[in-house]
Parts: C-alpha cells; structure tokens; sequence
C-alpha cells in the first residue's frame, strides 16, 4: 500500500500545527504548571503565549479577525497545552465554549464585534449555563432576563463558571419566559464591565487549580436588547447545539492529560532500576503500558472523528451524529484519561504519589473531564437519545 494513500490520517498541516503547539507549551507552559497548580494561579504566562501566537482562539473565522480554523486543530491545540497544563488549556477550549454561542447564532453585529474582540485579545469568553439548582438539569435554572424598552435586566446567580473574573466577556442563558422550561430560555452576551456584575470566591477544587472557578452575580444588569443571541427562547437549544460542538474540546483536554502521563511513565520505567534492571523490563510493567496507549489512541481516533462531525456540521446545519459523537468522545476520553493518569501513578509507585513529580497533578486535573460540560452519565442519556 502506498504511503500517499492520503485519508484517514490527520493532514500534514494538522501535525504542523501540533509541533508548533508542542514546542511552544513545552517551553512557555510547562515551566510554570507545576507551581500554577501549588499556588491556585491564573496561567498568565500561557495566556500570553497563546495570543501572542493567535492560539488562544483559532475557531474564530477569518472574517471576524480570527484564523479560520477547523474543529481537528482546535482539538490539536487544547490537546498539546493539556499534554503539559491541563489548567492552561481552559483558555482555550473555553473561548470556544463562550463564544460559540454568538457564532452558531448571534447576529452579524455581536458576531462582528465580539468575536472579533476575541480573536484580536482584546478579552477572554465564559460561558454561563449552570446554577447552584440546575447543573444536570440545566432547563432548571432561575437566572432571570426580563425586556424594559429598548433593553434586557438580568438577575441571579451562575456557578462553576471557568475563567470568572479574568474573561471580559460571558455568555449567559437566562429564562424570559417562565414556565415554558427549555422553550422559555435565551441567551445574552453579558461583559464584565457591565453594572451589577460581580463574582463569588474562588472554589476550592481537586484540579485545574489554574483556572478560576467562581459564582457569577448579576444584579439588576441592564444591558442593550440586541445582546441577545438568537431570538427569545432560542437560547436552551444554542446552549445544548454548542456543547455537541466544544464536548469534543474536553475529550481533547482529556487525550492531553492522558498524553502527558503516559509520556512521563514511560520515560520513568526506563530510567528506574529494580531487581537489577530497568522496571520496563518487566512484562507486568509493559502490559500496562501497552494498555494504557491501546486506551488513549482509541480515544483520540474517537474524538478525531467527532471533529470532523463538528466541521462537517458547523459548515452545513446541526445533526443528530455530531451529538451523539461529541458526547461519545467526552465521555469515552475523559475514562480513559481517568484510567491512564490513574495507572500512570501506580507505575511512578510512592513517586507517582508525590507532589514533586507532576503524575499526581495529572490525575487530578483528570478528574474534571469526567464531570464538566455534562458528567459521563448525562453523556449517556445524550448518546442513548440520539442513537440512530
Ligand atoms: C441533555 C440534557 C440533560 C437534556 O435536558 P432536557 O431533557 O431538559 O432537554 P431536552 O428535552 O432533551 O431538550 C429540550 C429542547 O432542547 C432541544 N435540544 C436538546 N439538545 C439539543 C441539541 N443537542 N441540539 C439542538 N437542540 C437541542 C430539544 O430539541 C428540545 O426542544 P424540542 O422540545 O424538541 O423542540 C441537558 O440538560 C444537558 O445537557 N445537561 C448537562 C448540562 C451541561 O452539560 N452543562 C455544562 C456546563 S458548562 C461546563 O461544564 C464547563 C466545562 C468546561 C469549561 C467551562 C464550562
């Protein structure tokens, strides 16, 4: 079979862009993730980086300032700054979550002006579903907006919103139609300077420890009326038509962590001498790591291929294999993230479980993609109703 067969492989461009990301995030990021994750700090460093080298937000499309990006290299961004700070790679993946609301369906004004905000630095984007009530259940939510004149006043509280405080601009779903649930929820873009705008603490967390995880507090913000994104009562199906697209984004956050262990472990067990020999020697110790690739390479064929679901999608409607794809490869990536950072661990032995090797970071930064932007098991009822 020739080499140049040419598909099912990722193109020439693609693994361009991964080389470049590698050798940036290993030589701006990696120095400081293990103390962003001591100290509970903002990742500035990375931030920098990544606009400086406009991979902080290359989905944007080129008409809005942006690179044009396809799904495949946002993944392969988010995957190479998690390979080395799972913390960091929130920037990214979340400035696709909070904006893509306004691109799937916002005006041409809030596309023009935000996005393009986004794209040139000028802010990070969050994205505001859940509340203290209304996690799983995210139709449950109470955050209200109601219309006065030529404007929206937006009451409540979001929780767990990544990059709170740091990012200048926020999507936010809120009801404007109670009683009528899913049907009765829309969406705005809310920006920090926005009066009545304000944020809780910020959690205490397991992981990603870089990346603030704060309530956000609206109260009485009045905002002009063509913030809204979409018309009333469209905002629960962007919300939900988004997430097909950015839990791909998870799964390669996931595939990063996962990477990131799996490279350390294998260099540790050919450098650790037991019994006389390398501990790699071992078939005990190979099984492993021949397990853990095996999981992480069906993981990564996995949520390839929903990318290219969301390209094809983003280009020509939304579909019901996009969201059955995209729940598959968050869910099946961030178990076998779980699973790898876990064995990773085990491998490293008494070192694994030390803070001054980073394996034990990794595992909890795994954690969260079994939980965010859906758990795995609201993931199963998504892939179970769009079985086709
Ligand atoms: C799947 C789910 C549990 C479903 O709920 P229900 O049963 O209430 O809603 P249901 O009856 O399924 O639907 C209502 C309407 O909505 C349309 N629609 C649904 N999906 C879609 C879709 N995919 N595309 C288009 N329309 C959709 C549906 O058609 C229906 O309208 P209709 O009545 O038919 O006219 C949903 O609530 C969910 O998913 N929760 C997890 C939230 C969750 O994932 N947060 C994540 C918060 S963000 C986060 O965690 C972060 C992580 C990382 C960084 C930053 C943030």
């Amino acid at each position: 079979m020739s080499d140049d067969f040419g598909y099912f492989r990722t193109s020439e461009e693609h693994e361009m862009l991964r080389a470049t990301v590698r050798s940036l995030a290993q030589a701006k990021i990696a120095p400081h993730a293990a103390e962003v994750d001591e100290r509970g700090r903002f990742p500035q460093e990375a931030r920098e980086t990544l606009e400086a080298n406009g991979l902080h937000a290359v989905h944007v499309p080129e008409a809005y300032d942006g690179a044009g990006a396809d799904a495949l290299s946002t993944v392969i961004v988010i995957e190479e700054v998690a390979r080395v700070c799972a913390s960091s790679s929130l920037i990214p993946a979340v400035n696709k979550l909070g904006s893509l609301p306004v691109q799937l369906s916002g005006s041409e004004e809030l596309k023009a002006k935000y996005l393009g905000a986004l794209a040139r630095g000028e802010g990070l984007f969050s994205y505001c579903l859940s509340e203290a009530d209304a996690g799983s259940d995210a139709a449950a939510m109470t955050t209200r907006a109601v219309r006065d004149g030529d404007a929206y006043v937006l009451n409540g509280v979001k929780r767990w919103i990544t990059n709170a405080g740091v990012s200048d601009f926020y999507t936010v779903m809120a009801v404007t139609d109670p009683g009528k649930r899913s049907k009765g929820i829309s969406a705005f873009v809310v920006e920090k300077g926005d009066e009545g705008v304000s944020f809780g603490a910020p959690e205490r967390k397991l992981g990603i420890k870089g990346s603030p995880t704060r309530e956000v507090y609206f109260d009485d913000v009045r905002i002009p009326a063509d913030r809204i994104i979409g018309g009333e009562g469209t905002g629960f199906a962007t919300a939900m038509k988004t997430l097909d697209h950015t839990r791909i984004t998870i799964a390669a956050q996931a595939l990063g962590i996962a990477q990131g262990a799996l490279d350390y472990a294998k260099g540790y067990v050919r450098e650790r001498k037991q019994f006389g020999k390398p501990i790699g020697d071992f078939q005990g110790i190979q099984f492993m790591l021949a397990d853990m690739a095996m999981k992480l390479e069906a993981a990564r064929q996995l949520t390839y291929a929903a990318a290219a679901r969301s390209e094809r999608s983003c280009t020509g409607g939304g579909d019901q294999e996009l969201t059955f794809f995209g729940a598959a490869a968050k869910c099946f990536a961030s178990d076998a993230a779980m699973e790898i950072t876990t064995d990773a661990v085990q491998l490293l032995g008494g070192y694994g479980y030390s803070r001054d090797y980073p394996l034990e970071r990794m595992m909890r930064d795994a954690k969260i993609t079994q939980i965010y932007e859906g758990t795995n098991q609201v993931q199963r009822i998504v892939m179970a109703r769009n079985l086709t």
